[in-house]
């Protein structure tokens, strides 16, 4: 049997998000411009890897953000309306997973952060292939964060992200992923792991925003 997933996408608001980062785009001058294109890259090789994935039916964004909405719009993702950013990633993730459980009540949803710039979609498509029906979760590149979280069909995602998630996740009965699919687990929240990521090999968006070394 061949699992297909919707995923939910969040995307914090661009002045906020990958605070980590700042300076990366503009070789240290940290102009807020650059910033926000660089976070928006990020999102949208993710989004357009996710896409591609043979597994993945549906991708769904959250995000309080205009221009985040329009530019993963023009990419093919539905968008959906954080009216409360302040509630954080969890709520965000719940709303969307509220979303698509509501479409489809047997549906395996899963969450899949958008920091993932060199993901390759054969990658995401074996970890959730592996995941065979139960609820489970990849760890990120350090083993101690999350890069995707996925239901059981028609089970709850109950995210737990946050700092430790791995640990929770794991405590709170899912299974960990844990094949060969570097590009899954290499989230990007600092300047080294944006090294990482390029040398996998990173998106179009991404590698476009990024100054010459
Ligand atoms: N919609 C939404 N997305 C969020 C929120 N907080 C984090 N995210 C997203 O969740 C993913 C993982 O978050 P982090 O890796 O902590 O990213 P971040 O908060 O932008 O980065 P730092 O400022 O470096 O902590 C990223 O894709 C963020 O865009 C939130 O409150 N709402
Ligand atoms: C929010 C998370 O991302 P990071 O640890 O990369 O900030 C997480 O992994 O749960």
């Amino acid at each position: 049997m061949r699992t297909k997933v919707d995923l939910v996408i969040p995307v914090k608001a661009l002045g906020r998000a990958k605070s980590r980062l700042v300076g990366a785009a503009d070789g240290g001058a940290g102009d807020p411009d650059a910033h926000a294109a660089l976070a928006l890259a990020l999102a949208l090789d993710t989004a357009t890897a996710a896409h591609a994935a043979d597994v993945v039916r549906r991708v769904v964004t959250v995000t309080s953000d205009p221009a985040v909405a329009a530019e993963l719009r023009a990419v093919g993702v539905e968008v959906l309306s954080e009216e409360r950013p302040e509630s954080g990633l969890n709520t965000a993730l719940r709303l969307g997973a509220a979303l698509l459980r509501g479409r489809d009540p047997r549906s395996v949803v899963g969450a899949l952060q958008a920091d993932l710039p060199a993901l390759r979609p054969e990658e995401l498509a074996a970890a959730v292939r592996a995941s065979a029906g139960r609820r489970a979760f990849c760890p990120d590149r350090q083993g101690t964060g999350t890069t995707l979280l996925l239901s059981a069909p028609g089970g709850d995602l109950g995210p737990r992200f946050g700092v430790g998630s791995a640990g929770a996740h794991r405590d709170s009965g899912a299974v960990a992923l844990l094949g060969p699919w570097p590009s899954l687990r290499c989230d990007v929240d600092t300047e080294e792991d944006l090294v990482l990521a390029g040398e996998l090999g990173l998106g179009s968006h991404t590698a476009a925003r990024l100054c010459p070394l």
